[in-house]
């Protein structure tokens, strides 16, 4: 019996992801979870849920709650909750509020699912996920982020579109920040199988456009249509299939990276990481002297920050 809890329900990500995860075959129930007060918010998105089983032949199981009480048994707890930036914030001005909901709701997790994983998607995705594994006190690869998965997906697509090739053509990856210091790896971008620098177009390729509409996707959509939906729900998505599918899969996620990529880390950070039915392992690289330099700078950026959260949350819990 394969068990997902969304926290964050009857929001707009935590909407579709319920649905996406539903795609997943093996998935068989999904527990959306909803603060008092959304009863009736949570009864209509599983009546709707249920009717698009019903259209599709999907099997799983979908309930609602409002007592966190009920995702026992989870072994993926999603944290959608909190608050979403507006046009014109960045997502680092959510960080203090967010801390304080995640904080309290990873206690609960370890309370009353001491056996699941956490993913975070709540933002600053990097920080939250940082404050999700010292709350809940489970183990760092048990706790992990959405991170620069979709920033990387955002490229491939980018970059799938100038060589006019399939997106399954294009393998690449965004590590550090789900932010403004992200740092793409050109080093390890292929297409086809070739590294990209070895084909003659590459020289053609607008970087710094490119990496200008990766950092500003959000952003942008946000403008337009209030939030960003289907780009995180799809995202969300594959990594639990690639988890509890027991895939391997290598995605870049935000992790709690020690030492693996040129001995810098001690924070939870984008990097590609194995992804297994045992949780989330960062795996040791090694990168283009200037790839390093972006990334520590990165890294740094968000260890303060994240520093600075925890002992805010810290000063908090002691008064
Ligand atoms: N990491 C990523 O790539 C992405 C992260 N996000 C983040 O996900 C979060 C949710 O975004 P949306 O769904 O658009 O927001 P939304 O406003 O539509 O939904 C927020 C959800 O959080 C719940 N919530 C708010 N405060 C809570 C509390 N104190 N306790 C429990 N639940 C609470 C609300 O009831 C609602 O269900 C935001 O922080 C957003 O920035 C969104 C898209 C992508
Ligand atoms: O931009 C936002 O606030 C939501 C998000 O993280 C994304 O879609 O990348």
């Amino acid at each position: 019996m394969t068990k997902v809890t969304i926290i964050g329900a009857t929001g707009r990500v935590g909407q579709y992801a319920a649905l996406s995860i539903s795609r997943i075959p093996y998935i068989r129930e999904i527990q959306l979870y909803g603060r008092d007060g959304s009863q009736s918010l949570l009864d209509g998105i599983t009546r709707d849920l249920i009717d698009s089983f019903a259209a599709t032949g999907t099997a799983s199981v979908v309930r609602w709650s409002c007592d966190l009480a009920d995702m026992k048994g989870s072994d993926v707890v999603i944290i959608t909750a909190g608050v979403a930036r507006k046009p014109n914030q960045d997502r680092l001005d959510l960080a203090h509020e967010n801390a304080k909901i995640v904080a309290d709701l990873s206690k609960q997790v370890q309370m009353f699912a001491p056996e699941s994983m956490i993913m975070m998607v709540t933002n600053p995705v990097d920080i939250m996920t940082s404050v999700a594994l010292r709350y809940s006190g489970k183990k760092p690869h048990q706790v992990f982020g959405l991170g620069t998965h979709l920033d990387s997906m955002r490229l491939k697509s980018l970059i799938a579109s100038f060589f006019q090739v399939h997106v399954s053509e294009v393998h690449t990856r965004i590590i550090g920040e789900h932010g403004e210091s992200m740092v793409p790896l050109w080093s390890a971008t292929t297409i086809g199988g070739i590294q990209i620098s070895n084909l003659p177009s590459f020289g053609n390729l607008p970087i710094d456009d490119i990496m200008g509409k990766v950092r500003s996707s959000g952003q942008q959509i946000i403008a337009s249509k209030g939030a960003t939906v289907w780009g995180p729900g799809d995202a969300i998505a594959t990594i639990i299939k690639t988890l509890l599918g027991n895939e391997n899969r290598i995605l870049t996620l935000s992790a709690y990276v020690k030492s693996e990529v040129h001995n810098i880390g001690d924070v939870c950070i984008g990097v590609p990481a194995r992804i297994n039915k045992d949780g989330v392992f960062p795996v040791s690289i090694r990168l283009d002297p200037l790839e390093v330099h972006a990334f520590q700078r990165s890294v740094e950026r968000i260890r303060g920050l994240t520093n600075q959260i925890l002992k805010n949350l810290e000063q908090s819990d002691s008064e």
